[in-house]
């Protein structure tokens, strides 16, 4: 009999009710709230006259709309001020903990769960928000969720849901120099698209696995969502153990000796099926850059902007022409060579100290190009503090770069912090939408060894020539 994989074990686990059509009724250990998804169910809450089931399950935290500026601030605008508002006084009305803005453990949701260790292998875990696939790099069964399904888990703390499909994402060999997790995750989303894991729960296994910190691997499942799939997992293993124990959130003495025998089980058995495959040849990588508006429009960085004619199915064509257009750029222009105006190094993607690192040690005695103005934004305030203990605040600052305070900042354009019409970022953030980072805005992927290197030369660059 074949056995199950990850994602099948903690849904098992979880199932409270199987119903006729398939669906099943899921147990949700921990919820985390934020301002923008909030609103509505914390009204229908109201509305129906209902108190949350288990408020120590949730915990809620403005990011999106804060600004990253934060002595004298001012919100991006009525709306942005309104939400962080309404969510600390729904949280307090509601008795969920409330972390403010200026509290040492603020930051992205999804930066803070892992430090808190809030989030924990072997948990259900849910946030009104699509990244919420980065929290499976714990071996937890995270997903982002929709506003009426955040008034389910608060009134019931559970959740109706359809079991995905798996599909098993093996990534193979070392990183090659000047290569991240970041350039792994773009890669494969140009080779199976960004519809490539819908339906399906990814996990990434295989040889490159045990040599990646937690960092990278909530980089990786981080853009599960961007391939289409709403949940990305890596089994766990020491490196998972080391990072978890002693944070706030995690057990304690004997309970954490238990939870560790549980937890050292969370890994997809020997003869689990997946229902379907993809290889990433990690060797062979070179750093990627995205040149459309969607994170498939990615390739390596010796590449050049692909011309329409040659793409034979018509719809892709279309779409095409379309992305290059908005994006400003002529088929045969080698990426290399397209300068840019702005540089953004966080989000939750690529907002923690090792990403900070990364980029602090390509900009270190150096100044960026007087063409470009960058910026830093720590995914938390801890990862600011600590980064800051190392003196990386003043390498960037030396650079050139400005350092901010915690929060979605230029990922996102719901506060401050966003390109004008037809500013070019290079960004180490996930989505390059229409108008993601800001109205005209046109946005490049990268990683934050690349987004460095592009901020001293002023033009996408590879970052091998810098280190
Ligand atoms: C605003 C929020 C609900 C949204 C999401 O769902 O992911 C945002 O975080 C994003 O990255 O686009
Ligand atoms: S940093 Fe960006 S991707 Fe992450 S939660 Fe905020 S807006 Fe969404």
């Amino acid at each position: 009999m074949a056995g199950k994989t990850l994602y099948e074990k903690i849904w098992d686990a979880h199932v409270v009710r199987q119903y006729d059509d398939g669906d099943s009724l899921l147990y949700i250990d921990r919820h985390l709230v934020q301002e923008v998804s909030s609103p509505q169910a914390f009204a229908k809450l109201d509305d129906d006259g209902h108190k949350i089931r288990k408020p120590e399950n949730h915990i809620a935290l403005p990011d999106h709309a804060v600004p990253t500026i934060r002595k004298n601030a001012t919100f991006a605008d009525g709306l942005a001020a309104r939400q962080v508002e309404r969510l600390r006084a729904n949280a307090i009305n509601h008795n969920v903990e409330y972390i403010a803005p200026d509290d040492q453990r603020h930051g992205i949701v999804h930066v803070i769960g892992p430090e808190l260790g809030f989030t924990l292998p072997g948990t259900t875990l849910v946030c009104g928000d699509s990244h919420t696939c980065t929290h499976g790099a714990f071996g937890c069964l995270a997903f982002g969720i929709g506003a009426s399904e955040c008034a389910n888990v608060f009134s019931t703390q559970t959740l109706r849901q359809k079991r995905q499909k798996t599909m098993q994402v093996e990534l193979s060999g070392p990183l090659p120099f000047g290569v991240t997790v970041k350039d792994i995750i773009l890669s494969l989303i140009s080779q199976i698209g960004a519809d490539g894991g819908v339906g399906h729960a990814l996990e990434f296994t295989g040889s490159t696995i045990p040599h990646l910190s937690m960092h990278a691997r909530m980089t990786l499942c981080n853009m599960a969502i961007e391939a289409g799939s709403r949940v990305g997992m890596v089994a766990v293993d020491d490196t998972t153990l080391n990072f978890l124990k002693d944070r706030p959130y995690a057990p304690k003495g004997a309970l954490w000796d238990l939870a560790v025998e549980n937890w050292r089980t969370l890994k997809s058995d020997e003869t689990a099926v997946y229902d379907s495959y993809a290889l990433v040849d990690v060797s062979s990588l070179e750093p990627q850059i995205s040149w459309g508006t969607s994170p498939e429009q990615t390739s390596g960085v010796t590449a050049h902007i692909p011309f329409p004619q040659d793409e034979p199915n018509l719809d892709r064509r279309r779409k095409l022409k379309k992305s290059l257009e908005y994006m400003g750029l002529t088929p045969g222009t080698a990426l290399r060579d397209i300068a840019i105006d702005r540089v953004f190094i966080g989000s939750c993607t690529n907002g923690r100290l090792e990403d900070l690192r990364a980029a602090a040690s390509v900009v270190k005695g150096k100044h960026i190009s007087k063409n470009v103005s960058g910026m830093v934004v720590p995914g938390s305030a801890q990862t600011r503090a600590a980064a800051e203990e190392e003196g990386l605040d003043k390498i960037f600052l030396d650079a050139g770069f400005e350092w901010r305070e915690a929060g979605c900042s230029m990922c996102v354009g719901m506060n401050d912090d966003r390109l004008s019409d037809k500013q070019r970022c290079a960004s180490t953030s996930n989505r390059n939408f229409e108008g993601r980072q800001g109205q005209g805005g046109r946005t490049h992927l990268v990683s934050p060894q690349m987004a460095a290197a592009a901020a001293l030369t002023g033009h996408l660059t590879d970052v091998r020539e810098h280190i």
